[in-house]
């Protein structure tokens, strides 16, 4: 790691304003920026969680103002303008309200794409269940304004996340409220389809009366195969458990423990489906569960098995289904979902004899709707309030502990990104950017992902037309051929901080302040945070120490008396108000940085003037 040089003094700074940590706020632009909202309170706080409020919406995070609550009670005051929030399918009333609390709200259900599409451009945010596509076109007709898409449920495979990335539109989803519906009808669909309910339901009301025909087979003791053991599959075979069965699961990811808990044995994938008399799926639609139950895995299964679909269903190849009931290896199925859905009325698989089928209702309980209609509305109201959402699918998400141990370390990153950019020459031809934090915490502890986006978005902004945030902000790096590395190092400290310091080094470029060039010819600033304030604690291979607030105008000198009240007299000249200096040096009569913190930005003559000061050797002005 680069460091400033130890020849360096530090010479005490000269505060010409009151610098107290809580009397001054310091603002960081986090999650989203380019909002015409003009800023007012938006109050969020959460009875399951404590949840960060931040003032400003959309577009700056005061770090003054962020404060944690635990009550869930919702007093929300925006200014002129509400956001616009379009929920394009059925949504529980009470989320409706909590929406309606700060936003206008238009309920437009069944629109067609090209509909979507003409409206999304006038919203903030979109609210959808599994019916509604949001396809790329869908995010380019947002043209930029539409900052979040909230799923009022779990499955997100209808939102294409790339696109959401690309276009920083963070994605939240609601995956707990409606986890005891699924499970619950998954085991109604079990139970239904062992004891023929729906056919021996039809045939009733068919004026026939047909106890021989629907003969059905018993549960207890029969072997049940879980795939996919995340929430509504580990609550399925909980269930099923109480039901007598013998219980596996197939999940690459689910923790042995959480099986052991159950009494559930987690098998292979090829186990899993030849043992079992019945298979519930319960993976999400991905490239890998794609069609993963076709012709080759119907082949390996016991003959007269019994399938449940309660996930998606695109995760069987439905042909293959109807071949393997057509020819008995599946006795019978259970389908709440369906690969396009609604299927074609003809569909085979629908009308087959042995199949029961319902329209994708597992979510759909009074409850349950109520409950995920409540958690994606607050999950929508906090993004669009700056707030980190805990069910961000395509973010990191934040806890909100981390984030308020963070916040004044959001704002460091940002400045030094910011600052580091303004001291290349021509401002732009950065291809890598090394980060290095030093922290008295394992750096395996250390999750770093929301101060390096900020980096991102310091170093960015200043010089493109792009905005960046935590959602796109890796993605924006990787376009602009931007590599950011991080090296985390363990220094000795008491101070129970999360982070010591955060060097931002640029390499492979040059400087218009000569002075922040280190040794290796790398520009580096360095920075920490002092009673709450960002502060620039090394340039190059000077230490100064130098408050990351307002515009600051950075001076290399020769080491003389007088030149701080020189500097001040021009500013001051010019009706410029200086809110601090600080000098370091190299040594006595020696080379000096000054800085200047100044609350207006000088005119052109203003800094001209100060270049000809004879002492000073070259100088830069900053804007934060
Ligand atoms: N029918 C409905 O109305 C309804 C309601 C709720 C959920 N769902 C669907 O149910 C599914 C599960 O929901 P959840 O809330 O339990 O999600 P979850 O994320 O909690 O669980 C999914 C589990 O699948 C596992 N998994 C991933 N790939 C796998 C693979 N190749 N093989 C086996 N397991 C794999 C994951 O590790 C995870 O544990 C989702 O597809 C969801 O959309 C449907
Ligand atoms: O993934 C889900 O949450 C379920 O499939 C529910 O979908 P729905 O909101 O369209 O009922």
């Amino acid at each position: 790691m680069a460091t400033c040089s130890s020849k360096t003094a530090l010479l005490p700074r000269i505060s010409l304003s009151n610098l107290s940590s809580t009397s001054r706020s310091t603002t960081s632009l986090i999650p989203f920026s380019n909002s015409s909202y003009s800023s007012k309170s938006l109050k969020l706080s959460n009875s399951r969680s404590s949840s960060i409020i931040v003032t400003n919406v959309f577009k700056t995070l005061d770090s003054s103002d962020i404060s944690v609550s635990k009550n869930r009670k919702l007093e929300a005051t925006y200014a002129d303008i509400k956001p616009t929030i379009l929920v394009s399918e059925k949504l529980g009333e009470a989320g409706l309200q909590v929406l309606r609390s700060v936003a206008n709200v238009d309920c437009s259900y069944n629109l067609s794409p090209e509909e979507l599409c003409t409206k999304i451009s006038l919203c903030d945010a979109l609210i959808v269940r599994s019916g509604t596509k949001v396809t790329r076109e869908v995010f380019e007709a947002a043209k930029g304004r539409l900052k979040v898409v909230g799923r009022a449920g779990v499955g997100i495979d209808n939102v294409d996340l790339q696109a959401a990335t690309e276009f920083g539109c963070l994605v939240v989803n609601a995956p707990t409220a409606n986890t005891v519906a699924a499970a619950e009808h998954g085991i109604a669909l079990i139970s239904s389809m062992a004891r023929n309910v729906a056919q021996a339901d039809a045939s009733m009301k068919a004026g026939k009366w047909e106890r021989t025909k629907y003969v059905g087979v018993s549960l207890v003791g029969k072997t049940l195969a879980v795939m996919g053991f995340g929430k509504v599959g580990s609550e399925v075979a909980r269930r099923a458990k109480g039901l007598g069965m013998h219980v596996v699961a197939h999940d690459p990811y689910a923790p042995a423990d959480r099986a052991r808990a159950i009494g559930v044995d987690l098998v292979s994938f090829d186990e899993a489906i030849s043992t079992a008399d019945f298979i519930s799926l319960h993976m999400p639609l991905t490239p890998t569960t794609s069609k993963i139950l076709n012709d080759e895995n119907f082949a390996k299964m016991k003959k007269g098995v019994r399938i449940v679909n309660v996930a998606r269903g695109g995760v069987i190849d439905e042909d293959a289904l109807v071949r393997a009931l057509d020819s008995g290896i599946v006795a019978q199925a259970a389908l709440d979902v369906f690969t396009v859905e609604p299927p074609p009325k003809d569909s085979k698989l629908v009308q087959h004899a042995n199949v029961t089928v319902t329209p994708h209702l597992g979510a759909s309980t009074k409850e349950a709707q109520e409950g995920v209609a409540i958690e994606i509305a607050e999950a929508v109201v906090g993004a669009l309030g700056g707030e980190l959402a805990a069910t961000a699918v395509n973010a990191p998400m934040v806890p909100a502990e981390v984030l308020s141990e963070l916040a004044p370390y959001v704002v460091l990153a940002e400045k030094l990104g910011r600052l580091a950019v303004q001291l290349v020459a021509g401002g732009s031809g950065i291809k890598s950017v090394k980060v290095v934090y030093t922290s008295s915490r394992d750096p395996n502890d250390l999750d770093t992902r929301l101060l390096r986006a900020m980096i991102t978005k310091g170093i960015i902004e200043p010089i493109s037309d792009t905005f960046v945030n935590l959602v796109n902000a890796d993605f924006t790096a990787k376009q602009k051929g931007l590599r950011i590395t991080e090296e985390r190092v363990m220094v000795d400290s008491s101070s129970g901080s999360p982070i010591d310091s955060i060097q931002v080094q640029i390499a492979n470029v040059d400087s218009k302040f000569a002075s922040a060039l280190s040794d290796n010819g790398q520009i580096i600033v360095k920075g920490k945070v002092k009673y709450g304030i960002a502060h620039l604690t090394c340039l190059g291979s000077f230490s100064v120490d130098v408050s990351l607030e307002g515009s600051i105008i950075l001076c290399r000198q020769v080491d003389q008396p007088g030149m701080i009240g020189t500097v001040g007299t021009i500013l001051g000249e010019s009706n410029v108000n200086v809110s601090f200096m600080s000098v370091g040096r190299t040594g006595l009569r020696k080379q000096a940085i000054m800085a200047i913190g100044v609350d207006e930005e000088p005119s052109k003559e203003t800094l001209k003037k100060i270049g000809e000061v004879p002492a000073i050797e070259e100088f830069v002005f900053l804007d934060l």
